[in-house]
């Protein structure tokens, strides 16, 4: 109960499975595919890294891949529309499902995360690549009760 979710998850490794499952998804997705267009094997470890920092774990993601600010930024210019975040959120239930442990607690807290993540990926998507978004704050942490900070 007291136990961070990047603990219950499994850790780095555990991230890293969950990144893994979720891709496989995406890249055999017809609607989300093209947005991916541009995948590369290391979108799949920056994810996890950031999954880390984000549920209570490393502060890898600020430290050494250009912090909150770098992850907003990853998604100017996308376009992000309902259906492609409404997708993304399907196919990352299924990640959970396949690989991590059968806890709903754990699996519904993540998915708040997400809801709250995605719709800030989708806002920050409709602005064009280059746009200057001032000081966006540190990386979020996300608990069992929701937002830290
Ligand atoms: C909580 C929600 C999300 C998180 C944590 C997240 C995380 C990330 C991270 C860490 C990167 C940088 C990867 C790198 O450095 O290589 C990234 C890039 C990207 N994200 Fe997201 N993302 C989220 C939501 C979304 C959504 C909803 C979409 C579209 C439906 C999306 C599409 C992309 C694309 C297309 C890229 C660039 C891909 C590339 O560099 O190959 N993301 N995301």
């Amino acid at each position: 109960m007291s136990s961070s979710l990047y603990d219950d998850v499994g850790g780095l490794a555990g991230l890293r499975l969950l990144s893994a499952a979720f891709y496989r998804r995406v890249l055999a997705d017809e609607l989300l595919a093209p947005v991916f267009a541009d995948f590369t094997p290391t979108h799949l470890d920056h994810v996890a890294v950031w999954l880390a920092e984000v549920l209570g774990g490393p502060a890898d993601f600020s430290a050494r891949l250009g912090g909150h600010q770098a992850l907003l930024r990853s998604h100017l210019g996308l376009g992000i529309r309902d259906e492609h975040r409404r997708r993304w959120l399907d196919l990352m239930a299924q990640a959970i499902d396949e690989v991590l442990p059968d806890r709903s607690e754990l699996a519904a807290t993540l998915m708040d995360y997400f809801e709250w993540g995605t719709a800030i990926a989708q806002e920050v998507s409709q602005d064009p690549a280059g746009t200057d978004l001032g000081r966006p704050g540190p990386t979020p942490r996300w608990g069992y009760q929701g937002l830290v900070h």
